[in-house]
């Protein structure tokens, strides 16, 4: 069988017992799921049960105590520019300008790029997230929390990766802002085969962008028990996504998860093959019988 572009394997993060006592803390076990080149995936789960630490571990920046990733079919063993992170908590270089934060990922990138070249692909960016007319030329300290989440994510973009990792990238965005970056970043994902996977609390903003929804159950050993198929065609319309058939059926399925069955679920172990998630797919109208797993079928 052919393998994935990413396949994540295993994967256990515990950490020593808190000095009060007690044993140590496993976050998550057993999770494993993989992802394939160009796919773009969501992972939702409620606070706490690892999904930044899962990312990290994703980005080569924590090591997890047991399994390990594997991306184009070589360990992950620290960070690469092959795999671009934009934080919930931006993580800027606060001696630079927003421009050079940029400039300076981009220069690492292509190292063999003329100073002229370098800045066209960076203004490029950072025009796209709305960064221009001398706010460029900020350290991050003049600017807003959601000029400097700008600035990671352009920063991320500009070096074009193959997987890009989305730790609830725009969290601290106005709405507006927020639905134009989703939307640009639906175009570079579509225009570059790039792969992504990406932490939000957002069920719509989830739909909206994702081909599969992760859903994680609660900690302390937590796991992946779900893989939700989005099924809606491309491109999709803001206005016109929720009049889709399968809009609601996800929607619900996902508050749903959330609600009542990541707790549910808490300190279960996976019965699927490989300790992978469930598969949970919509089928389509018009009479066709919808492939609905087992689990699905449980919880209409
Ligand atoms: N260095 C550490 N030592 C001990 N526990 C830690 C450490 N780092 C993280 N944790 C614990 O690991 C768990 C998972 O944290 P993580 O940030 O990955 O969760 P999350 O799902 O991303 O949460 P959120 O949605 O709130 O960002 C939490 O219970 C956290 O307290």
């Amino acid at each position: 069988m052919a393998k994935s572009f990413l396949s994540i394997e295993g994967l256990a993060k515990r950490f020593p017992a808190p000095s009060g006592g007690g044993g140590p803390l496993t976050v998550f076990e057993d999770v494993s799921f993989s992802i394939e080149k160009g796919e773009f995936v969501c992972i939702i789960g409620h606070s706490g049960c690892g999904k930044s630490t899962i990312m990290n571990v994703l980005a080569g920046l924590d090591e997890a105590t047991e399994g390990g990733v594997i991306m184009n079919g070589k360990e992950v063993r620290g960070p690469s520019l092959d795999r671009g992170v934009v934080f919930q908590n931006y993580s800027l270089l606060p001696w630079l300008s927003a421009l050079k934060n940029v400039t300076f990922a981009v220069k690492a990138r292509h190292k063999n790029w003329s100073r002229e070249e370098v800045l066209a692909h960076s203004y490029k960016y950072l025009e796209m997230v709305g960064l221009s007319g001398g706010a460029e030329l900020r350290k991050p300290s003049q600017l807003s929390g959601g000029m400097r989440q700008r600035v990671s994510i352009a920063r991320a973009f500009a070096i074009q990766p193959e997987l890009l990792l989305l730790d609830e990238p725009f969290g601290a965005l106005d709405a507006l802002t927020r639905g134009t970056i989703q939307d640009e970043l639906l175009k570079i994902w579509r225009g570059t085969n790039q792969t992504v996977f990406m932490i939000t609390h957002d069920v719509d903003e989830a739909i909206y962008l994702a081909d599969r929804i992760l859903l994680m159950t609660n900690g302390p050993e937590a796991r992946v028990a779900e893989s939700v198929e989005v099924g809606i065609p491309r491109p999709r319309s803001r206005d016109e996504i929720v009049e889709h058939p399968h809009y609601y059926k996800v929607r619900n399925h996902l508050v749903h998860f959330l609600a009542r069955r990541s707790k549910e679920l808490a300190g279960t172990k996976s019965t699927a093959p490989g300790g992978k998630p469930e598969t949970v797919r919509f089928g389509a109208e018009d009479g066709e019988e919808p492939a609905r797993p087992s689990i699905y079928a449980i919880n209409q």
